[in-house]
């Protein structure tokens, strides 16, 4: 049931199901985002396009190399010898740390993270299509502002992706 507070005309919070984070909703455009809103909300979509598939997205990801990755190397590591099946046990506790909110993505991806996005708490900041692997690109385009995703399989490893805006 979205809470009502003070909002401008038009928006809505609502709560992450994945989360617990809140977040805005514009009943107009259905576009959501994290800030509270202090105008009210747009009647149309910024750039004509609806947030079903917006241009660009704003990601954090919580990266786990394994040794088939292309650079099975990090920060955290020099050699990483995982196997990919390890991997995959590792994230699985990440995510259910993220969704049983005993932990928050950015702490996990902060400590945990092998890629260099790590020290900025995963935040890969906003992309467009076209810049990230297909698979990554595919799964972070498909999640909704503050929804997080099942585990994405790169070439440089293991994922999870929480979409911020
Ligand atoms: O795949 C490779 O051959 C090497 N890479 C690519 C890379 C290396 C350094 C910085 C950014 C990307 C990685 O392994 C890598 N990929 C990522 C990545 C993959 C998908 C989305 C965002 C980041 N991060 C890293 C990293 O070390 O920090």
């Amino acid at each position: 049931m979205p809470e009502t507070e003070h909002l401008p005309e038009g928006w809505e919070k609502r709560t992450s199901r994945s989360t617990g984070m809140s977040y805005y909703l514009n009943v107009h455009t259905k576009e959501s985002q994290w800030d509270q809103p202090t105008e009210p909300a747009k009647k149309s979509g910024g750039n004509g396009s609806s947030s079903d598939s917006p241009s660009e997205v704003q990601c954090l990801h919580l990266l786990v190399k394994h040794k088939g990755s292309r650079r099975p190397s990090s920060w955290r590591e020099e050699n990483i010898t995982r196997t990919k099946e390890e991997a995959q046990m590792l994230l699985e506790i990440y995510r259910n740390k993220i969704v049983n909110s005993e932990a928050t993505f950015e702490e996990l991806a902060r400590s945990y993270s092998d890629c260099s996005s790590a020290k900025r708490g995963g935040d890969l900041g906003k992309f467009g299509r076209g810049q990230m692997q297909a698979p990554f690109e595919k799964a972070a385009f498909a999640l909704k502002v503050g929804q997080l995703s099942d585990i994405v399989d790169t070439d440089s490893g293991l994922h999870i992706i929480i979409r911020k805006s």
